[in-house]
């Protein structure tokens, strides 16, 4: 199985993670991708962030007849940290090929990140074109980096090998989509979703029965 990784705040999840999803999804030859919804983004401000379990169920909205699972695993294992996040995720699922999403947004910023050159070396990361970022990415010195092992995505698709450091760029057409937009629009957006369990009622689901990972433990089996 290759399976794409887009972990992110979803605050609220909207139609540009869903488009991005399957566009990387086709481009890259991948079998499914996980959207990892993050307890908390170190790097971003609690004030503004919605409930996990709203941002869980939003994505879930989007996901929604895709072949996007969404999971809330980093709640379960106790990561915050991405690099924490894949090892524990590669331990759990040893026979699964991951690539790891990001739009350039995040790219500009990755250096910031807990071991990024260690993020890089465990999965190849594939960069999504957003309009606005393209400057900053190419000029990051994550960038620097990552720039002497760019693979093009028709490789990537040919099911050989799987290695890392690898850096795809994919480039659709340009999606202005933002949470940032959409909170601007709508801030009461998550007052809106019922019934949204408490924090300690979502669980995890293993993600090989394709179950979705917000229930209510109350009507758990
Ligand atoms: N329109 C888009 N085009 C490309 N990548 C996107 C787009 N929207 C989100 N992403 C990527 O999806 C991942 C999760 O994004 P996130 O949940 O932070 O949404 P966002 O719209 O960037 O939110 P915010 O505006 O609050 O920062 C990140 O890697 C981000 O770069
Ligand atoms: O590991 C880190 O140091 C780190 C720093 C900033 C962001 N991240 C991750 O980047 C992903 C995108 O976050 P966001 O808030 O931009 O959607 C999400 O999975 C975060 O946990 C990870």
């Amino acid at each position: 199985m290759r399976i794409g990784l887009l972990g992110g705040s979803f605050n609220p999840a909207h139609g540009g993670h869903r488009r991005v999803s399957l566009s990387a999804r086709s481009a890259l030859g991948l079998d499914e991708v996980w959207w990892l919804v993050s307890p908390g983004n170190p790097l971003k401000p609690n004030a503004g962030m919605a409930p996990l379990p709203a941002r869980v169920k939003s994505a879930i909205a989007q996901a929604r007849r895709a072949p996007i699972k969404v999971t809330a695993i980093e709640q379960e294992l106790g990561t915050r940290y991405t690099v924490d996040t894949l090892r524990a995720l590669r331990r759990r699922y040893p026979k699964a090929e991951f690539v790891w999403l990001m739009g350039s947004d995040n790219l500009a910023q990755f250096h910031r990140w807990k071991d990024w050159r260690g993020i890089a070396k465990m999965m190849p990361i594939a960069v999504i074109a957003r309009p606005g970022y393209e400057g900053q990415a190419a000029a990051s010195p994550a960038m620097a980096w990552l720039g002497r092992f760019r693979r093009s995505a028709a490789k990537f698709r040919q099911r050989g090998e799987w290695s890392a450091p690898a850096l795809v760029t994919l480039r659709f057409d340009p999606d202005s989509r933002s949470a940032t937009a959409i909170r601007r629009a709508d801030p009461e957006w998550a007052s809106r979703l019922s019934p949204i369990p408490p924090r300690d009622q979502i669980t995890h689901h293993p993600i090989e029965t394709g179950h979705i990972v917000l229930q209510d433990k109350a009507e758990a089996p």
